[in-house]
């Protein structure tokens, strides 16, 4: 039995649960990598996380997102995909459970971008049912919808800014958020690009910014951040890998 105290309480897992692990581990390096689905996979772990609730003490990475109720909420369209993506993989490992399953998934995606090296704690127990609705942010809203949501996952200032540079990679799709475009002009490659553009007064020619993501420059506890993170990579990189653990080990 192996058992991992940091950041998180999980049960003890199996040196068997273990080895699954690992090779689960490399079977989505090769799936991610092959479909260049990354970001949706990221996004896909971030929106099971993200319904955590902390007062209420429901929601959050344990696996619920696979419940077809939940993966139809509005804020999930598009995940579908990474769901079919995933889920011929997913069941060559029952063992493992979809949170485990899900959580490692997103540090692949990081990984297989060239970000940094995120914490994987096994021992996530499956929730039974569909998380609550509502509980992720609000594209269109700036600072004070950013702290009331993340605030309600137990997270930081600085959390909200490392996170948020999870945009380095990925694009917004119309059909999905009504949103078109990549924040940076290398979306396939995790690095503080994100950073760099938000400080620059207007977004280059075909790239976005979503109001979620300008509130940062704005705000001016959150563009202390910004800066540092434009200006130092490893500090991103840093920031980000505890924050993404913290994120996947809400609850
Ligand atoms: C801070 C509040 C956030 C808001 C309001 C927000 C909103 C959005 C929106 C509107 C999209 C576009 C979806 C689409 O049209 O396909 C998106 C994509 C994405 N988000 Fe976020 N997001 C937030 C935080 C995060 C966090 C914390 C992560 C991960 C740690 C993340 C990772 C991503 C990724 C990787 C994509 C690209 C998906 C793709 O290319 O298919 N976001 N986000």
């Amino acid at each position: 039995m192996s058992c991992f105290g940091a950041g998180s309480s999980y049960p003890c897992v199996t040196k068997e649960y273990l080895a699954d692990v690992e090779r689960c581990r490399k079977k989505l390096r090769g799936i991610i990598s092959e479909k260049h689905c990354a970001p949706l996979v990221l996004r896909f772990l971030w929106h099971s996380a993200g319904t955590y609730n902390k007062k209420a003490m429901n929601g959050g990475p344990f696996g619920s997102i696979r419940f077809p109720e939940e993966l139809k909420f509005e804020a999930n369209a598009g995940l579908e995909i990474a769901f079919k993506i995933l889920q011929p993989l997913k069941e060559t490992f029952p063992k493992l459970s979809y949170g485990d399953f899900l959580a490692l998934a997103g540090v692949v995606a990081v990984e297989v971008t060239g970000g940094p090296e995120v914490p994987f704690h096994p021992g996530r127990k499956d929730a039974m049912k569909a998380a609550p609705d509502g509980r992720l942010p609000d594209p269109n809203k700036g600072a004070d919808m950013l702290r009331s949501v993340f605030g309600a996952y137990g997270l930081s200032d600085q959390d909200i800014v490392a996170l948020s540079g999870a945009h380095t990679i990925g694009r917004c799709h119309k059909e999905r958020s009504n949103f078109e475009g990549p924040w940076t002009s290398n979306p396939l490659i995790f690095d503080n690009s994100y950073f760099k553009e938000l400080l620059s007064s207007t977004p280059k020619e075909g790239l976005l910014q979503l109001p979620s993501d300008k509130c940062l420059v704005n705000d001016p506890i959150f563009r202390k951040y910004v800066e540092l993170y434009a200006k130092n990579e490893d500090k991103f990189f840093e920031d980000y890998a505890m924050a993404h653990m913290r994120l996947s080990e809400l609850g």
